[in-house]
């Protein structure tokens, strides 16, 4: 069987970025969050674009205070007002300075600010106290940025401090990728809607709703399929259409070794190169991905609903990261952590337990969700943040020893 390992490795190798030139949208600024851009950005203009003030105080020519101090203070005499928003229009000369505040034009001729607390002012004059730094406080032309350099890369998620320089370089409508279409099925006979009544044997589809928020808060539009019952006729043609109609399908449920478990066939009869048919995981061991001709990939997830959702942050999120534009970081974050709790595994597969990360005075401690760790156990998932990982062939990890953890996080 293979490993989470290689079944990643697989799996990132089948998953091709979206086109950056087929697979863009223009957006505005204001909903540009949490998207990923798909083009480089630059500004025609340096940033600042002008020398300026970095605090209130006076311009001032370096060499005329250079050597002041409380028993020799300088006195200058102020030439003009310079508040943000002007534009000077006196050249600064020796034995002169100007009133400035902060992010406010430099004046030609200066090219120090004194800070207002090393003066006194004096009617038409300014005091000064304390020699400064040779070009201190003042925010040079181009120091932050240089015209036509690139400002931000493709591939990047948008974020406040993304959206900030967007501003700034006047970027008012962007390129981002588009969103990619996840399609979302639900196999099986016993499944209802969370609307419908239930009767014996029947279990509410959850997986369809968890799956559908997982693509969201991931950047992605779920296409929700319903439920398909477990019927080879019927399973083909939502199959079929989920393939024609997304760049990745999550069906859920049919994928073990049951007599009515007919994904992986219908994949293979709809010309699917099956890459994956079981990986050496608790939960999650079924899964099952195909590639079809068309780019599209599919993810036959096992129907336990806590076997889907580690199967979808352990192997469909770096496919979803690496598909949406991404340009790196697809696969998922392990950090070491103290193991608050003693746990246990079978030894066989690579097994995640899931649980709580805590930052405490600055090591993260590892809390294992009380309850059930059965892979059908949805009601103690919740509030899940991390999973532990227990590699094969180990059957123990005592409590207060490092575990190895897998955050689970989103955009
Ligand atoms: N003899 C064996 N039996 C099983 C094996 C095995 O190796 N040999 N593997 C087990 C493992 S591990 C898993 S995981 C499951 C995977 O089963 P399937 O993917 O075929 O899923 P189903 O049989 O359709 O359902 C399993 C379970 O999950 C419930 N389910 C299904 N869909 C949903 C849904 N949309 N929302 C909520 N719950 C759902 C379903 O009712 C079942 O209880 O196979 C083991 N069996
Ligand atoms: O692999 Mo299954 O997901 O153990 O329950
Ligand atoms: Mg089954």
């Amino acid at each position: 069987m293979l490993s989470a390992k290689q079944a990643e490795a697989i799996i990132l190798n089948l998953v091709q970025p979206l086109s950056s030139s087929q697979d863009v949208e223009i957006v505005d600024l204001e909903v540009a969050p949490l998207r990923i851009l798909a083009a480089s950005v630059s500004s025609k203009l340096d940033f600042p674009d002008w020398d300026n003030s970095a605090m209130d105080g006076y311009a001032v020519c370096y060499e005329d205070v250079k050597n002041c101090n409380n028993e020799h203070p300088k006195l200058l005499e102020i030439v003009e007002e310079i508040p943000a928003g002007y534009q000077p229009k006196t050249t600064i000369k020796s034995g002169q300075a100007a009133r400035i505040f902060t992010g406010a034009m430099m004046p030609a001729g200066a090219d120090t600010i004194v800070i207002q607390e090393n003066t006194t002012r004096e009617g038409n004059q300014v005091k000064i106290f304390a020699a400064p730094q040779p070009k201190e406080f003042v925010r040079h032309r181009g120091s932050f940025y240089r015209a036509g350099e690139e400002m931000l890369p493709p591939g990047i998620i948008i974020n406040a401090p993304e959206i900030a320089v967007l501003a700034t370089a006047q970027c008012t409508k962007l390129p981002v990728y588009r969103r990619p279409k996840v399609a979302i099925l639900s196999t099986g006979d016993e499944l209802i809607t969370p609307k419908q009544p239930i009767q014996p044997g029947q279990i509410v589809d959850s997986n369809q709703y968890a799956l559908a928020s997982f693509v969201t808060t991931n950047g992605g539009i779920p296409i929700k399929l319903g439920i398909i019952p477990d019927d080879c006729q019927q399973l083909i043609k939502a199959i079929s259409s989920a393939i024609e109609s997304a760049d990745l399908v999550l069906s859920t449920g049919g994928v073990s070794v049951g007599d009515y478990d007919y994904v992986e066939q219908i994949l293979a009869q709809l010309g699917g190169e099956i890459q994956i048919s079981s990986v050496a995981v608790k939960p999650g061991k079924p899964l099952t991905v195909a590639k079809f001709a068309n780019g599209c990939v599919y993810f036959g997830i096992p129907g336990n609903p806590v076997s889907a959702l580690v199967s979808c942050w352990r192997f469909v999120q770096p496919a979803l990261k690496k598909l949406s534009g991404l340009k790196d970081n697809w696969q998922p974050t392990f950090i070491k952590a103290r193991n608050r709790d003693r746990l246990v595994a079978g030894g066989k597969r690579e097994t995640y337990l899931w649980g709580k990360l805590h930052l405490v005075d600055g090591i993260y401690e590892f809390a294992l969700a009380g309850g059930s760790h059965s892979s059908g156990n949805l009601i103690n998932l919740a509030q899940t943040n991390s999973l532990a990982v227990i590699p094969i062939g180990q059957t123990e990890i005592a409590a207060g020893e490092q575990v190895e953890v897998m955050q689970v996080n989103y955009f």
